[in-house]
């Protein structure tokens, strides 16, 4: 059995992982962290988990926690990851980090958007870890970067029209709207009930920490510098990402021809489900689960076309994700402890 430690148990991420965990039949959790609950049962945290994680919250002792555990995910805010990683794999241990210290590969970059960075000589080495895109690269890996939830969205809806060429980056518009686990599980005041039950708002204009991180993979995907405007909304449910991404077509294409396109770029791809000609991907149709739907219309009134993806943040956005890499970098079948059905109603 591998030994996994969960550096971060008490957030949103961290219980999302160990739910998925537990049914993962090729692992053990070693061991579970919170600085706030040290001591406590992580099933006195989250009652979610009584009779199925009888763990303790520890300390993050690297030591302590590398004696263990063969691999660590680390469900830390950024900078506080990178503070701890670097001691992980000295320690021997392969670590998935869920944070966005290891994604931009140019410290200029990070430093821009985030802070300086302590470590930026394992940039290089670590792998984006988005399996879909970018798979030939994690076997084998010792630090995999899990992409954030809103770029997860957005490459995988995108990529096949960038692969092919068949649209002008310089037109894209990136409109994105997220539940609200998705800023995390500490007290915040534009977290309260009030401030988003029955609202709805964009956030982050122009300014939103992710913008690099997208620019970076449409990139890659279209062999050139793509730069986009990136428009988060905070909405009021629980999960979820809808991304809904709009371009001008290089020449004029049918939904069909399109919808073709994608069905054969994801066709040996479990995780991408590619929504018929006519229906167009839901939040509520991926909840719980690593999917991410993908549909779209080619609006030949204008020459754009519209696609719009589906994830749930909290599995194909973060812990789902993380597992699914934690399987390819250790040589398991990449949907081990991922086969869930979606909750759906
Ligand atoms: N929520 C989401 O949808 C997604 C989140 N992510 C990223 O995953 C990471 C975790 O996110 P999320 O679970 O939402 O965050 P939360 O705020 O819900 O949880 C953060 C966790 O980290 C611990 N923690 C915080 N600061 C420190 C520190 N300095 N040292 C040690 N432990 C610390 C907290 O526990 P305690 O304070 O008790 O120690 C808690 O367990 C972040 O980098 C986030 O950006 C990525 C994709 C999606
Ligand atoms: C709704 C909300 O607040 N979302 C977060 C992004 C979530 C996230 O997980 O960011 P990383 O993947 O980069 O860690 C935000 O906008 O900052």
């Amino acid at each position: 059995m591998l030994r996994v430690a969960v550096v971060g148990a008490s957030g949103y991420t961290g219980v999302e992982l160990i739910r998925l965990l537990v049914g993962h039949p090729e692992i053990e959790i070693s061991s579970v962290t919170s600085r706030q609950h040290e001591g406590l049962l992580i099933s006195q945290v989250f009652p979610s988990l009584a009779g199925f994680c009888d763990l303790i919250c520890e300390p993050v002792d690297i030591a302590a926690i590398a004696a263990k555990s063969d691999l660590v995910f680390t469900a830390l805010p950024h900078k506080s990851a990178m503070e701890v990683i670097p001691g992980f794999l000295e320690a021997g241990c392969k670590v998935v980090d869920l944070s966005a210290d290891y994604r931009l590969k140019d410290q200029a970059v990070y430093e821009q958007w985030y802070q300086e960075h302590s470590s930026p000589e394992l940039l290089a080495e670590a792998v984006y870890g988005l399996p879909e895109l970018f798979r030939s690269e994690l076997a084998g890996a010792r630090l995999v970067a899990n992409p954030g939830c809103y770029p997860t969205s957005v490459a995988l809806g995108l990529a096949p029209l960038l692969k092919n060429d068949l649209i002008d980056p310089a037109t894209l518009i990136i409109d994105s709207k997220s539940g609200t686990s998705g800023a995390g599980r500490s007290a915040k005041q534009g977290s309260l009930y009030c401030e988003v039950n029955e609202g709805f708002k964009a956030y982050g204009v122009a300014a939103h920490r992710h913008t690099p991180e997208i620019e970076q993979t449409l990139s890659t995907l279209a062999g050139c510098d793509v730069a986009v405007n990136f428009t988060p909304h905070l909405l009021p449910i629980n999960r979820g990402i809808l991304s809904t991404m709009y371009a001008t077509l290089r020449k004029d294409q049918t939904s069909e021809d399109l919808i073709n396109l994608y069905r054969q770029t994801y066709a040996d791809e479990h995780f991408v489900r590619v929504t018929p000609g006519g229906e167009l991907p839901n939040v509520a149709y991926v909840r719980g689960t690593n999917f991410c739907d993908v549909g779209l219309v080619s609006d030949q009134r204008t020459g754009r076309v519209v696609v719009v993806s589906a994830i749930d943040n909290l599995v194909k956005g973060a812990a789902g994700q993380a597992i699914q890499n934690m399987n390819l970098i250790c040589g398991f079948t990449e949907q081990l402890g991922l086969g869930i059905v979606p909750l759906f109603p």
